[in-house]
């Protein structure tokens, strides 16, 4: 069955198409479940409601005040989040330092941990991709909800075409690929206080062209990167419009079939590249989260092991066989590593 849904001031309707404000009135008095946003639930047409149980999803993400907007309006609650995801976005210094960015998702749990129902099957990552989040962050807590999920591999087509380091990336039974770049002196640039590294960009476009040339449709595949210039660059740079690449916050909530990372950061000085994005464990664990199939990651070995967590991801990845090192010989069987170093684009 297709249903149709139509949004009117924030609330979702199913398939018909109502004409006035009395007859969107009528419909909520008659409808047994609402589904609305945090905020949405300020629409005036709401305001004498009442419920029985309201269920927030994302509420490890949404800041206290936010969530206490719907939560006034039943009687029971139930919370659903992650808080070993992203925690709420909260840019003032002054609202971080007095606790704004602590959802009350957290603060229940921590204080009523009895009242937490802890879900342990999960039903996106296949066994090795799972066993980097289990070994980081969920203490092996974590199970694959059947077999099937845990076996799932993507599949291409003939790989003997493919040059020697790309059939090591696209081999379906290697669920974890990390690319070390550290041989290529890819080193990252600064773009007006934010970051990028065009080398990785284009290792990144080739091995997405190579996947939708052996049969992966471009829409299973996401690429992520904690840096905005570079989910810019890489936009630029791959010729898969169906390809979604976005910052790793947007990507949380989300997943894909194959799931691609940059994690940008290569400096000469690997010290000065420790306090980043990508200290924060959080977001690491959201990019390790987003695959179900293949996850492929690229970035300087050597830089990455100066952040302590990354340190231990590179090490698991290595106890699954999954380093691959390039050379300059292997980037440069397609195409010119300068162009790709020069690249003019912001
Ligand atoms: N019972 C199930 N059987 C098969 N697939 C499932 C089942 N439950 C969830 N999935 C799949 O598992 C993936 C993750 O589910 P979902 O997005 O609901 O999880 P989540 O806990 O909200 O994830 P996150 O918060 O990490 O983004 C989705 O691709 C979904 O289709």
């Amino acid at each position: 069955m297709k249903l149709c849904m139509r949004i009117y001031g924030g609330i979702v309707f199913q398939q018909r198409k109502l004409k006035s404000v009395e007859e969107i009135k009528v419909r909520l008095d008659q409808v047994k479940v609402v589904a609305v946003t945090c905020l949405g639930i300020t629409n005036p047409l709401l305001i004498n409601k009442r419920f029985d149980v309201c269920i927030m999803d994302e509420a490890g993400q949404t800041t206290l005040p936010v969530s206490l907007g719907p939560l006034i309006f039943a009687s029971k609650f139930v919370l659903v989040g992650d808080h070993y995801q992203l925690p709420p976005l909260v840019q003032s210094m002054e609202a971080q330092e007095n606790g704004m960015d602590i959802s009350l998702f957290r603060r229940l749990s921590e204080a009523h941990p009895q009242a937490i129902s802890a879900l342990q099957s999960q039903y996106r990552m296949c066994q090795g991709i799972m066993e980097l989040s289990n070994a980081l962050i969920y203490g092996d807590r974590l199970r694959c909800g059947s077999p099937e999920i845990a076996d799932a591999k993507i599949e291409v087509s003939n790989l003997k075409s493919c040059s020697s380091w790309l059939k090591e990336v696209l081999n379906p039974n290697r669920p974890v690929i990390f690319i070390n770049s550290d041989m290529l002196a890819a080193f990252e640039r600064k773009v007006n206080k934010t970051l990028n590294n065009p080398i990785e960009a284009c290792i990144i476009a080739k091995i997405t062209e190579e996947l939708v040339n052996k049969g992966i449709e471009g829409k299973d595949i996401g690429i992520i990167t904690p840096y905005n210039s570079q989910a810019n660059l890489i936009r630029h740079t791959i010729c898969v419009p169906s390809v979604e690449v976005h910052t790793i916050d947007k990507y949380q909530g989300r997943d894909k079939e194959c799931i691609l990372v940059s994690f940008v950061r290569c400096s000469e000085n690997p010290r000065n590249s420790t306090s980043s994005l990508l200290g924060d464990w959080h977001r690491i664990n959201v990019a390790l989260t987003r695959a179900k199939k293949k996850l492929i990651m690229v970035g300087s070995r050597t830089t990455l092991s100066k952040v302590p967590l990354l340190k231990l991801l590179i090490n698991k990845v290595e106890q699954q066989s999954g380093i691959l090192s390039v050379s300059k010989l292997d980037i440069n069987h397609f195409g010119d590593l300068n162009r790709c170093s020069h690249s003019h684009i912001k």
